[in-house]
């Protein structure tokens, strides 16, 4: 009962009556083999958005993460230690190691998502005996899920949030294009206030770390060939944009 309770406060029922939209984002628990389920079951009707960068550099993101919260094992070993490592390695550094690596298995993730909320959802389309119909049939009737480039959430914020606001059928739209200004010093766009000065993100988003090297990034390359390709099938299948990196990725790949 009380796990009930903190739930419904976390999320309040919303009201019909009300246009307003109850948000919650985290990068937590894309990959948990519950959360979809529990997710479906707790709120069927929500939207939900993906942002996907470049599964490498989100391992990597990861990684600097870990060592700015000090975390011991990603401060004692480099990066390409931790993805390297093999399964004589200690439990730790397997950990840390899957956390960079797993939640990059992008196709993967989403079909559980969309396994879980589709499962909801079958009685609205149950005439339809051949999975791939119903798919395209979800997708006309019901755009529930986004799968945005978070490449390009970093180079056009505006251009995004355009995007996601007709995604979600926003009437009271904002124009990202005059409220975001480049703040060259922060390295990314931020909210301009009135009298042209800019309140950016905090510290622990948009941290400056150095590049990541060339052996890690040309193992991640081979580690994520056969999730990307996945994925650009999924995004296909679900009639979704695919990402600029991923695209780049796939020809680098031909
Ligand atoms: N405008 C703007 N300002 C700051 N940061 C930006 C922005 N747009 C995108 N990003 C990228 O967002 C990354 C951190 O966001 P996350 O949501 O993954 O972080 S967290 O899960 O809340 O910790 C963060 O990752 P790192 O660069 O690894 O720190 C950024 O690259």
């Amino acid at each position: 009962m009380q796990l009930k309770f903190l739930y419904m406060e976390f999320f309040p029922i919303p009201s019909n009556t009300t246009s307003d939209f109850y948000f919650e984002k985290s990068a937590n628990y894309f990959d948990s083999e519950v959360a979809p389920r529990r997710a479906a079951a707790l709120l069927p009707k929500a939207k939900v958005l993906t942002i996907l960068i470049n599964p490498a550099d989100r391992a990597y993101s990861w990684y600097q993460h870990q060592r700015a919260h000090d975390d011991p094992v990603a401060l004692k070993y480099t990066f390409h230690e931790v993805i390297t490592a093999g399964s004589d390695a200690s439990s730790k550094l397997r950990a840390l190691q899957n956390r960079c690596l797993v939640p990059g298995w992008y196709a993967t993730h989403i079909e559980r998502w969309l396994s879980a909320y589709h499962a909801n959802q079958r009685r609205a389309s149950n005439f339809l005996t051949s999975h791939r119909a119903r798919y395209a049939l979800l997708r006309v009737l019901d755009p529930w899920i986004l799968v945005l480039d978070g490449k390009l959430l970093r180079t056009e914020p505006a251009k995004v949030m355009d995007m996601v606001q007709k995604f979600l059928g926003v009437t009271n739209t904002i124009d990202y294009h005059r409220t975001l200004a480049f703040d060259p010093k922060k390295g990314f766009w931020c909210q301009l206030l009135e009298g042209g000065k800019t309140k950016c993100l905090g510290k622990s988003k948009g941290r400056k770390y150095p590049e990541m090297d060339l052996d890690s990034r040309a193992f991640l390359k081979d580690y994520y060939r056969e999730h990307n390709v996945e994925l650009s099938k999924l995004l296909y299948r679900m009639g979704q944009t695919l990402p600029t990196w991923l695209r780049e990725d796939l020809q680098n790949t031909r």
